[in-house]
C-alpha cells in the first residue's frame, strides 16, 4: 500500500502518530510526499494533482481522501480495504495539501473516503488514515485492538 501525500513531514507528534501506526501495518504502507506547489488556489490543486496522479502507477486502485467522500464505520472500511487488497492492483491512498483536492483527481480516484465532515490538517489525516488501516486490518484478523461493542 502507497500513501501518496502533499507536503513534506517535518520531525513532531504527527510524523509521530503516522509512523507508530505504520509500521506496524502489514501490508506496509510506503509513503510518497510531494513538495507543495505555489501559484492560485486553482494552480496549487491541478499541480498537486498531475503530481499526485503522477507518482501512483497507471494501474493503481486510487483512493482519494476529501471530506465530500464515503463514510463507512470501521467495520465498512476493513470490508473494503480487504476488497481493494485482493484485487491485486496498487493501492494507492492520497491526501491533498491546504488547497485540497482538483476535481479531475476526485473523478479519477476509485474510491473515496471521508473522515467525517470536519475538516483535519493534512499532516494528521497521514496519522488518522494509518491508525484506521491498522485498526481495518486488525478487524480483518480478528485481532482485539478493536473493541466493537458498544453500550
Ligand atoms: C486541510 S485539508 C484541505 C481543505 C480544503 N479546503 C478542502 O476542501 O479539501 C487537506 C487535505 O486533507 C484531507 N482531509 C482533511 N480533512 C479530511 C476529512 N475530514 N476527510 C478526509 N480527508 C480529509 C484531504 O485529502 C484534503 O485535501
Amino acid at each position: 500500500m502507497r500513501l501518496i501525500a502533499i507536503g513534506r513531514m517535518k520531525k513532531g507528534p504527527e510524523r509521530d502518530l503516522f509512523e507508530r501506526y505504520a509500521a506496524r501495518l502489514r501490508p506496509r504502507l510506503e509513503m510518497t510526499e510531494i513538495s507543495e506547489s505555489r501559484g492560485s488556489a486553482q494552480e496549487i490543486r491541478r499541480k498537486d494533482a498531475a503530481a499526485l496522479l503522477s507518482a501512483c502507477p497507471p494501474n493503481a486502485l486510487v483512493v482519494a481522501l476529501d471530506e465530500g467522500g464515503a463514510t463507512p464505520d470501521s467495520l465498512g472500511f476493513s470490508g473494503m480495504v480487504e476488497r481493494w487488497l485482493e484485487s491485486g492492483r496498487p493501492l494507492c491512498f492520497v491526501i491533498g495539501g491546504a488547497e485540497g483536492l482538483d476535481a479531475s483527481l476526485i473523478e479519477r480516484a476509485d474510491a473515496t473516503l471521508s473522515l467525517g465532515k470536519l475538516t483535519w490538517p493534512h499532516m494528521l489525516v497521514r496519522g488518522l488514515l494509518a491508525e484506521q488501516l491498522y485498526r481495518a486490518r486488525a478487524i480483518s484478523a480478528n485481532h482485539p485492538y478493536h473493541r466493537a461493542a458498544r453500550p
